[in-house]
């Protein structure tokens, strides 16, 4: 279908079914580390082993406090006039060890108040199982490299659909396994900061699917009855061709194959994207290996990780200019290499402080109408999109970026026909910025981390995205 490239912020409204909100992490916001039977998770050892982790030398300790503040925390979500509201729950504070054996009744009983307060403020809890923070014991032993803990995943999800299931209905499994992926066991830029970029990637992705597949399973055959549902959330780019030449827009579908499809593939169609078998499989064979570095599914496998979403969960910020390179030389495995494409920013994107974020607001409804039509989901929620800056309460860079992307997604809405039911802005707050620690701010709120009070205060787009969220509206006057 043909869209035209518009750039001018819509004066129509959402439809009035549409749930906005806002979304955040446990390692990102809580601190508390160490707080009522906490497990260590790989994230706490990262900062903690090497300080040079992170770019300020920071860490999540303390962070915006949130293990203590979440009375403050709704409090805020009910000014912004939110109506859903993306956390994750830290594994480690149910199960400290990442075994059952370990199991933490005080981390059960935090998570139940927390959403039955939600509930009682009118706001849907969005539950997010794993945002990165995998239990120290479980990484030591092979973490996303170790078919177990995909088990270990199954036996924690049980406990939460158990006691917070009478109180959620939507539930996400793994945050962005790519790039736990790509930066956790590839460039080591991320927690457990392993450099196994030929094949420890890829066994990676596998088994986070297998997990995810397991607790979806579990879900759906043991509390079928609490009738929520159930996806894993995937992040992608808008992969726009550098030119319009045919070698650029067939380079522009292997980016999107090798980095959403990768996920989506085996979950919404089955097995990996036929272009990654064909060129992991045949430069693993070039290099003589005697199988592909791309573990190939058993038949078993395919069926238990095909079919296992109810929605599509997808985090969206920027597009991405995609090149047809020459093929990369045989060599040391290595995924970039594998992928074959060459990767940039158009000039006329407008450049974030994070140096790969980009706003091209087009990108989103282009995005969207991509895996609506591949993947067919029947509902998507938008769970992650945000703006990156220094500390700023004027942030008019943030509301602008936030105004022309949702102006794209209502344009999918309506005259494309994409179901988006829902958007989780990220973030409610200022957080821990993985390793950029507190240099790069997301939040739509501002969080002082100098004040042991880290004080909350409204920023500009926080003013303008409580009025949106009340009136469906994202200029001053909108028309039915
Ligand atoms: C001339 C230079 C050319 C370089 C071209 C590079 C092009 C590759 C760019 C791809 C960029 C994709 C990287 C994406 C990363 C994000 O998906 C990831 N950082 C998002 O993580 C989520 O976002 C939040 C903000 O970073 C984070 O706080 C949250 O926890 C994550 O879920």
């Amino acid at each position: 279908i043909y869209i035209p490239k518009a750039t001018n912020i819509t004066n129509r409204k959402f439809p009035s079914t549409f749930i906005w909100g806002a979304a955040t992490a446990a390692y990102q916001i809580e601190g508390a580390w160490d707080e009522d039977g906490k497990g260590e998770s790989m994230w706490d050892r990262f900062v903690h082993s090497d300080p040079t982790h992170i770019d300020d030398r920071s860490t999540g300790d303390v962070a915006c406090d949130s293990y203590h503040k979440w009375q403050e925390d709704i409090e805020l979500l009910k000014q912004l006039n939110v109506k859903l509201y993306r956390f994750s729950v830290a594994w480690t504070r149910i199960l400290p060890t990442g075994y059952l054996e370990s199991f933490n009744q005080a981390g059960v009983d935090y998570y139940v108040n927390f959403v039955k307060a939600l509930r009682a403020a009118e706001i849907e809890p969005m539950v997010t199982l794993y945002h990165w923070d995998l239990p120290q014991t479980l990484s030591e032993q092979g973490g996303w490299l170790n078919d177990s803990t995909a088990d270990r995943f199954g036996d924690y999800a049980r406990i939460v659909f158990k006691n917070l299931g009478p109180y959620v209905k939507l539930w996400a499994t793994i945050n962005e396994p790519k790039t736990t992926c790509t930066q956790g066991y590839a460039s080591g830029e991320m927690a457990p900061g392993l450099k196994l970029v030929g094949d420890g990637i890829y066994q990676c992705a596998r088994v986070q699917l297998l997990a995810h597949a397991t607790a979806y399973h579990i879900y759906h055959d043991e509390f079928a009855d609490q009738g929520g549902n159930v996806t894993i959330v995937i992040d992608a780019t808008y992969n726009e061709p550098l030119t319009d030449s045919a070698a650029d827009a067939e380079a522009a579908e292997w980016e999107f194959e090798f980095n959403l499809g990768w996920y989506a593939n085996p979950v919404y169609l089955g097995d990996w994207p036929q272009i990654m078998i064909d060129r992991v499989g045949n430069r693993s064979k070039a290099e003589g290996l005697s199988q592909s570095r791309l573990p190939p599914w058993s038949k078993d496998e395919l069926e238990f990780v095909k079919g296992t979403f109810d929605y599509f969960a997808l985090n969206m910020y920027t597009a991405v200019a995609v090149n047809a390179i020459d093929e990369p030389p045989i060599g040391t495995g290595n995924y970039y290499l594998d992928k074959g494409t060459g990767t940039s920013y158009k000039p006329e994107w407008t450049p974030s402080i994070a140096g790969w974020l980009y706003s091209y607001p087009y990108g989103m409804r282009g995005l969207l109408n991509r895996v609506w039509s591949k993947y067919n989901p029947g509902s998507i929620y938008v769970t992650e999109n945000g703006w990156a800056t220094t500390e700023d309460l004027n942030d008019q860079g943030r509301l602008e970026y936030l105004q022309g992307y949702l102006s794209n997604m209502l344009d999918a809405i309506l005259e494309d026909g994409v179901v988006v039911d829902g958007y989780t802005t990220w973030s409610l707050m200022d957080n821990f910025e993985w390793a950029r620690g507190y240099t790069q701010r997301y939040g739509i709120i501002d969080v002082d981390f100098n004040s042991p009070n880290r004080t909350r205060t409204f920023k500009d787009s926080a003013k303008w995205y409580s009025q949106t969220a009340a009136t469906y509206c994202l200029v001053d006057t909108c028309v039915d």
